[in-house]
């Protein structure tokens, strides 16, 4: 099934927002229903692929066939950019500027390699795409129009299992959902749960360093990579030999996170786990934000460390957004102070041990356990919150989420600034917003913060968005910020990437692209400024 192509995820699973939240966004926000309905996919009007027929032939010589090239309008649209808000928004107004000359779909490393040839060949860029789930522009490169999108679905095998080293190699164009089946066949898993998990892939997850909602547990994804493949223009770059080498830099660390724009990764090696016996999640209430981050940090620096480990803000909790399913319950009920999910995931006496030892650890930093209810509540509604954003959009507000991480020492700076950031903007364009935040992931040094805004849309709902983002980034660098913890750069963040990395940093990238494609054919302008 394809994902629905102007929203996200399974038609079928729409959520209507109750009249709770309903009512709140017209009393609270001034949201007013939107005039201009979605433009349907038939009426999108899709310019003639600019593909000439030498192209088409050395692009279906190199997949085995032209039903593995595909130019057809539905197959191009649903290809055009990814799942932020601004793309989102896009798409629901048939803009079409970003969509892809042409879909190739390889099924193996020497077709990939054989596409890059065709492309270098016959002058076109190329952009690597795995579950088309990029918030931050990463699928929309600056080449416009002459563009193959590489869909990597059929590149879809778990490649091997060592089970004596508990290590797996998978295919690119596997989604989460499908390479957690394949493992948990043979008693494995990942253990990599992102909010996208049920659309994204592992190639995207290894590209953009992602993180998922069992970090705390299972590590990011970028620590679970032992190896990777990537076919180049100039040819195939083989890392992870062995699981730590101190033969040099780390290539591993070149490739993770290069979305694309150094090559198409055609095979990951993965750390994988036993699956767990038991799963318990538990919801933890504390007085403020400032006590639940101390206790966070707290179980993070000096253990135990449960697998599933975050903090709503007042705000969030009040909204009752850790709990999609239940969404807006919280508001009758005047909850106060910050909800912590915090779970256990492993054997029965492992995590019997984790969580007493947690407990006492929460409870000396005033928290109060407040039973499994909401724990269970936030694990059978995590990948529902994308759904409620549909609605949103479809109700005539705005609603986009934004994230970026630094050191324990500076969390209330940065938390403070990129509020004050969004509000003041949103407010002085004159759409206050509800911003709410929670801490998403968890080190030992740091934390990340997951900021989600809710407001009416304006006039122009992606210019009105952009500058608050805008807003956002500048006090995220200000405040000692990352740009991105686990989004990645994409377009939407690079200028910002480019002043975090300094000019040294990303010459030293450029150089990198230089010896991997000269030719600049991938994903121009993704990650770094096209040259
Ligand atoms: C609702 C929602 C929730 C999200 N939640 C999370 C979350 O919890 N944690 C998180 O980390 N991210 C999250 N994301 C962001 C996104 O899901 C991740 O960035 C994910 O890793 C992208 O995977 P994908 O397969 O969809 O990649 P795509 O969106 O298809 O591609 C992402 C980037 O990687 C490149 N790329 C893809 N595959 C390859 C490949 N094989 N080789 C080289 N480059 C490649 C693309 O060209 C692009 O630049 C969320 C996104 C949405 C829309």
């Amino acid at each position: 099934m394809d994902m629905l192509w102007n929203g996200w995820g399974d038609p079928a699973r729409a959520t209507p927002l109750p009249d709770t939240v309903t009512g709140l966004l017209r009393e609270l926000l001034g949201v007013q229903p939107r005039e201009a309905a979605a433009v349907p996919l038939e009426e999108i009007d899709v310019p003639a692929s600019p593909l000439d027929e030498a192209a088409r032939r050395a692009l279906e010589d190199a997949v085995g066939g032209p039903g593995h090239v595909r130019t057809d309008a539905e197959t191009r649209i649903r290809h055009t950019r990814g799942k932020s808000t601004p793309d989102l928004l896009r798409m629901r107004a048939g803009d079409t500027a970003d969509t892809p000359a042409a879909v190739v779909l390889p099924a193996a490393h020497e077709e990939v390699l054989a596409v890059l040839e065709a492309c270098a060949a016959h002058g076109l860029a190329l952009v690597p795409f795995g579950g088309g789930t990029s918030v931050v522009g990463g699928l929309a490169p600056a080449r416009r129009g002459g563009f193959v999108a590489l869909d990597l679905r059929r590149m879809n095998r778990l490649l091997d299992l060592d089970e004596t080293s508990r290590t797996a190699t998978l295919q690119p164009g596997l989604r989460a959902p499908e390479a957690e089946a394949l493992l948990a066949e043979r008693g494995y898993t990942l253990g990599h749960f992102p909010q996208s998990y049920e659309w994204a892939t592992i190639g995207g997850f290894a590209a953009t360093r992602s993180s998922g909602q069992a970090s705390a547990g299972y590590g990011r994804f970028d620590e679970m990579v032992l190896g990777l493949t990537l076919a180049t223009p100039e040819g195939t770059l083989d890392t992870g030999r062995a699981p730590r080498s101190a033969a040099g830099p780390d290539l591993r660390q070149l490739v993770m996170g290069s979305e694309g724009a150094f090559g198409v990764i055609t095979s990951v090696t993965v750390r994988v786990r036993p699956v767990p016996r038991v799963r318990r999640y538990e919801g933890w209430r504390f007085a403020s934000f400032e006590e639940g981050a101390a206790a966070l940090r707290r179980l993070a620096q000096d253990g135990p460390r449960p697998t599933v480990l975050r903090l709503s803000d007042e705000t969030e909790t009040l909204i009752g957004l850790a709990q999609p399913d239940a969404i807006g319950a919280s508001l009758t009920r005047q909850d106060a102070g910050c909800l912590a999910v915090v779970g256990f995931e492993g054997t029965e006496e492992d995590t019997t041990h984790r969580r007493a030892g947690a407990a006492d650890v929460l409870r000396a930093c005033g928290g109060v356990l407040v039973g499994t209810e909401p724990g269970e509540r936030w694990a059978h509604g995590r990948y529902s919150a994308p759904y409620l954003r549909d609605s949103l959009l479809e109700a005539g507000a705005l609603a986009e989420t934004l994230e970026t991480a630094t050191y324990w020492s500076r969390v209330p700076a940065l938390y403070a600034a990129v509020r004050d950031a969004l509000t003041g903007t949103l407010t002085g364009a004159g759409t206050p917003p509800l911003v709410m935040c929670h801490i998403s992931h968890v080190y030992e040094n740091g934390a990340s913060l997951y900021f989600t805004v809710v407001s009416a849309q304006g006039d122009d709902a992606v210019a009105h968005w952009t500058r608050a983002k805008h807003a956002a980034n500048e006090a995220i660098l200000a405040a000692g910020g990352t740009i991105t913890h686990h989004h990645g750069v994409g377009t939407d963040h690079r200028d910002w990437y480019v002043r975090e990395a300094g000019a040294l940093g990303i010459e030293a990238l450029r150089a990198v692209k230089r010896s991997l494609d000269p030719a600049g054919l991938l994903s121009p302008g993704v990650l770094l400024p096209a040259d």
